[in-house]
C-alpha cells in the first residue's frame, strides 16, 4: 500500500478530488467513459463536493456506491441520500447514477435487479473506499454473516450483509469487483482510523476486510 499522509483535512479533501478527477480523465481521453464507485458514511462528503464541480465529461462518467444500508433513501443514514446531495449535483449531475438500492422489498429480493444494472458498467476505473475504526471497508464487516463468501474470488457481484456493527441490513459490492477496479483509494482521517489502518496490515481479511484491498491502493490520511 502507498500511504500518503497530509498536513491537514481540507488539503487531503482537496488533493483527493483533484487525483480523481485527473484519473477519471485519463480514463475519459483514453476510452471515451469511466467509472467511479464511491463510498458513504462520513468521511467523503468534503470530497464530493469538490469532485462535483469539477470540468470533466461528467455524461459519460458512471457512478455508484461501494455500499448502502438497507434504509429509505430521505434516511439521515443512507448512503445514496448523500451521493445526490453532494457529488450528483452542479457539473456532475450529467453523470449517470446506477442504484444499489430500492425503496421496496428486502436486499434478497432487490439484489439480482440490482446487479444487473451494474453489471455493463465493470470494471471500475476509479475505486474510492473508505473504512470504519472496526477495519470494514464497503459493507464488508468482521463478523458479518457472509462476509467468507463477500472475500471469495467467485463471489456474485453483490451480496447481502448483516452484521452487529452495521446497524440495518445491507448491500455490498463485493470484493471480487471491487479489486478489479483499476486505480483504488482509501480514504481515511483521524488517529484512529490510522491506527486501525496499522493493526488490519497483520490481520487477515476475515478479521479486518480492508485487509483485503491494501496491496493495491493508495491510502489518503490526515489527523
Ligand atoms: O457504513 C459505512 O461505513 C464506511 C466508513 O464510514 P465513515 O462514516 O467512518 O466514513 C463507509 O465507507 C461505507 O460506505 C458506509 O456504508
Amino acid at each position: 500500500m502507498n500511504f500518503n499522509e497530509y498536513p491537514d483535512r481540507e488539503f487531503l479533501y482537496l488533493q483527493l478530488a483533484n487525483r480523481i478527477a485527473s484519473e477519471l480523465g485519463d480514463f475519459l481521453r483514453r476510452e471515451g467513459r469511466a467509472t467511479l464507485c464511491v463510498p458513504g458514511g462520513t468521511t467523503p462528503g468534503p470530497v464530493f463536493d469538490t469532485l462535483s464541480g469539477v470540468d470533466l465529461d461528467w455524461a459519460n462518467v458512471t457512478v455508484f456506491l461501494n455500499d448502502e444500508r438497507w434504509v429509505p433513501e430521505d434516511h439521515a443514514r443512507s448512503n445514496t441520500r448523500l451521493l445526490k446531495r453532494r457529488l450528483l449535483t452542479g457539473r456532475a449531475a450529467a453523470a449517470t447514477y446506477i442504484p444499489i438500492h430500492s425503496d421496496n422489498g428486502t436486499p434478497e429480493e432487490a439484489l439480482e435487479h440490482l446487479a444487473e444494472g451494474l453489471e455493463p458498467h465493470l470494471p471500475i476505473s476509479v475505486l474510492l473506499l473508505g473504512m470504519g475504526v472496526d477495519m470494514h471497508t464497503a459493507s464488508l464487516f468482521p463478523g458479518a454473516d457472509r462476509l467468507e463468501e463477500g472475500l471469495s474470488d467467485k463471489a456474485p457481484l453483490l451480496l447481502p450483509m448483516r452484521a452487529e456493527g452495521a446497524g440495518e441490513p445491507r448491500i455490498t459490492l463485493t470484493a471480487r469487483p471491487l479489486k478489479q477496479a483499476i486505480s483504488t483509494h482509501l480514504l481515511i482521517t483521524g488517529p484512529d482510523k490510522r491506527e486501525a489502518l496499522h493493526r488490519a496490515e497483520k490481520l487477515t481479511p476475515m478479521e479486518a476486510p480492508i485487509r483485503a484491498f491494501l496491496a493495491d491502493t493508495t491510502v489518503h490520511w490526515a489527523e
